[in-house]
C-alpha cells in the first residue's frame, strides 16, 4: 500500500528539517517512522523532523513540534524556528510571523536582507529549570570530561551545558559529546556546547546535540552560549556566534529574553512513500 507523504526540505546554517504539514490532515507518525525520515540512508535525512500544526493559542500562526533523529521531542529549535517563520510568512505575505512550541509563543520577524529575527524567550538560569539533578549554582556546574569541566547551565527551551575551552577544534566532540549528553548530573540528558571566546564580541561554537549528535549548527545553543558568556563576564549581552554552518547574532535583551537573527534556506519539496519506512 503507498502512502505518499509530501515534505519540504529546509535549513538554518546547515542545521537541516524535513518540515512535514499537519494543519490539513493529522499525521500521528510512529517513533519508527519519524526515524526513518531522519535517516540519511534509509529515509530522507535531517537533523530535527519538523511537524506544523494548526496552533490552539490564537496569538500564534502555527504549532511547530520538534523530534530530535533519535525520535525523542525537543522543546526548542532556532534554527527550525527561523525556517518556519519565514516559511509562514510567506504564506502570510507579511514580514512577521508568530511560531508556538510546547515552549511559547515566539515572535519572528524579517530584517533588512531577509534574514529573520526571532525572540526565543527567557533563558532560565535556575537549577530546576536546567535542569540539573541537585541544588547548585549554574554558573559552574560540577560535570567534567576527559578535557572539560565546569560548564555554565542555561535552558533555552531546552537544557543546554556550555563548556569553555581555549582551542574548541581540539577536541573530539563525538567522543566526549555522548558522555556528557547522559550524564547522570542532566537528568533530562542536555544539548553540549564547547565554546571559545575570540572576543567579548565574537564567539566560535561547535555543538553535540541532544537526541542528534553533531550539527553544523544549534540555534538554541547559540543563545545559551552568549548567555553562558555574558554571565562569565567573557563578553557583553550582544555577540556573532560563528557555528560551523555560519554565523548567528545573539543578543541577551534587559527583559532576560534571547533574540537570534540568521539566514534560513528551502532546499527541495518531495514525495515520500512511509511504506518504505516498513522496510527498514
Ligand atoms: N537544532 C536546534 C536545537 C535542537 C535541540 C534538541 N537537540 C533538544 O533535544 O533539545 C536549534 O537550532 O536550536
Amino acid at each position: 500500500m503507498s502512502d505518499k507523504l509530501p515534505f519540504i526540505k529546509m535549513h538554518g546554517l546547515g542545521n537541516d528539517f524535513v518540515v512535514l504539514d499537519a494543519r490539513r490532515h493529522a499525521l500521528n507518525l510512529t517513533t519508527e517512522q519519524r526515524q526513518w525520515l531522519a535517516d540519511r540512508h534509509r529515509g530522507i535525512g535531517c537533523d530535527q523532523l519538523i511537524t506544523l500544526e494548526n496552533a490552539p493559542d490564537s496569538r500564534a500562526d502555527v504549532f511547530m513540534r520538534i523530534h530530535n533523529a533519535d525520535g525523542s521531542e525537543a522543546r526548542a529549535c532556532g534554527n527550525a524556528t527561523r525556517c518556519v517563520a519565514a516559511r509562514v510568512m510567506g504564506e502570510k505575505g507579511n514580514g512577521h510571523a508568530v511560531i508556538q512550541t510546547v515552549a511559547g509563543l515566539l515572535p519572528a520577524e524579517v530584517q533588512p536582507g531577509g534574514e529573520i529575527a526571532v525572540d526565543m524567550g527567557p533563558a532560565l538560569l535556575d537549577w530546576q529549570d536546567i535542569p540539573v539533578a541537585a541544588p547548585c549554582d549554574t554558573l559552574r556546574l560540577p560535570v567534567a570530561h576527559g578535557p572539560v569541566a565546569d560548564p555554565v547551565g542555561v535552558n533555552v527551551g531546552s537544557p543546554h551545558a556550555v563548556f569553555f575551552v581555549e582551542d574548541v577544534a581540539a577536541l573530539d566532540i563525538a567522543e566526549i559529546g555522548p558522555l556528557l549528553e547522559r550524564h547522570a548530573f542532566f537528568p533530562d540528558r542536555a544539548n553540549i556546547e564547547f565554546a571559545q571566546v575570540i572576543d567579548p564580541g565574537y564567539i566560535r561554537m561547535r555543538v553535540w546535540e541532544r537526541g542528534t549528535g553533531i550539527t553544523l549548527a544549534c540555534g538554541s545553543g547559540a543563545c545559551a552560549t552568549l548567555v553562558a558568556a555574558a554571565r562569565r563576564g567573557l563578553t557583553g549581552r550582544k555577540a556573532v556566534v560563528e557555528v560551523d554552518g555560519g554565523r548567528l547574532a545573539i543578543e541577551w535583551l534587559a527583559n532576560g529574553h534571547v533574540r537570534m537573527t540568521g539566514p534560513w534556506t528551502l532546499s527541495f519539496a518531495g514525495e515520500v512513500d512511509l511504506a518504505e519506512a516498513r522496510h527498514g
